[in-house]
């Protein structure tokens, strides 16, 4: 049983990562394997509060593939993915907008502010937050030939102008932002949110990165749950996919957390959204859960 002494004891140690962590902004990476049941948004959402009411300049960009793929399952869509990225037509791309921001965008801010949180939703479209180019995969032939693939409405991002996510952090709000882009010529692209989370942090000059998701972290051998790998180089990931020890989902989870170090982000950290306020065990305590890509 926790005592008054022990309880006081836990916020005491909070105090060098308050310190440290006051004034700096960290995004987080929202994914939608990681929204699982009501209780554990629940504890996401209070995680954000409690670091904004500290100081700390919280961010989200969520995802929410699983949300998507049903409603393409509903239409009667099936989806496709190539090196863990969407193939989008035009009308998934429409599907993909509506989900990403009419509904789970919307869902996060009303949890936020009913729990004493203040924020503010907006998608890459806003102020032109995200602008892309379209996006193309370097696919390897049964050859062993590489050629690029056509994944549609799928971008790159080219430029972030995060000018509006300032604005709002100003204002006291936590921004929550949609994976969602715009074209030169106004046309929208889907983002992988993973890719978004990354290059926001790096615009944004945040001090951390983490991505929330439904594993423990990488693991060597995804049978095994004693190999996770709690800490690696930038330098190590390229061989790890070359080996296929990642793949799917995680690759745009590790180029994320590469492109981020790249752009002066400090640490990244891919974490397990399944366990409870992971997110404050990060940030507040020296345990480290997860995995952190360190450069
Ligand atoms: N080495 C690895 N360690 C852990 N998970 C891996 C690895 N390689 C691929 N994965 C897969 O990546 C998935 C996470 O990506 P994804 O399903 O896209 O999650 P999210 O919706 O949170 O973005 C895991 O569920 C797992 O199946
Ligand atoms: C291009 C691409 O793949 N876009 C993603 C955007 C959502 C996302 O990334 O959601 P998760 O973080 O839950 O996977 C998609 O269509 O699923």
């Amino acid at each position: 049983m926790t005592t008054a002494q022990d309880r006081a004891k836990i916020l005491v140690e909070a105090l060098p990562y308050i310190k440290k962590f006051y004034g700096k902004t960290i995004v987080v990476k929202y994914g939608g394997h990681a929204m699982l049941s009501q209780d554990l948004k629940e504890a996401v959402f209070t995680d954000m509060v409690l670091m904004k009411y500290v100081g700390m300049h919280p961010v989200i960009v969520h995802g929410g593939g699983p949300d998507i793929t049903a409603m393409l399952q509903r239409i009667g869509k099936r989806s496709h993915f190539v090196g863990g990225l969407r193939v989008t037509d035009r009308e998934t791309m429409e599907i993909a907008e509506m989900v990403l921001i009419g509904k789970i965008n919307k869902e996060i801010v009303a949890q936020i502010n009913r729990i004493g949180g203040r924020a503010v939703g907006l998608s890459g479209q806003d102020d032109g937050l995200f602008e892309a180019v379209k996006k193309y995969r370097i696919v390897r032939t049964p050859e062993g030939a590489e050629e690029l693939a056509d994944i549609g409405f799928v971008g790159d991002i080219s430029k972030v102008n995060p000018e509006i996510v300032t604005a709002i952090i100003e204002r006291g709000c936590i921004p929550v932002v949609s994976p969602v882009a715009v074209g030169a010529g106004g046309e929208s692209y889907n983002i992988n949110a993973d890719h978004a989370a990354g290059r926001l942090a790096a615009a944004l000059g945040s001090d951390k990165l983490i991505i929330l998701t439904d594993v423990e972290g990488i693991m060597a051998d995804r049978s095994d749950p004693s190999s996770l790998i709690s800490s690696i180089r930038a330098d190590e990931i390229a061989l790890l996919i070359e080996k296929g020890v990642i793949d799917g989902g995680m690759i745009p989870k590790v180029e994320c957390c590469l492109d981020a170090l790249a752009s002066g982000v400090q640490t990244t950290h891919i974490l397990d959204g399944r366990v409870p306020h992971s997110i404050l065990l990060e940030v507040f305590t020296d345990k480290g859960i997860g995995t952190m890509v360190e450069k």
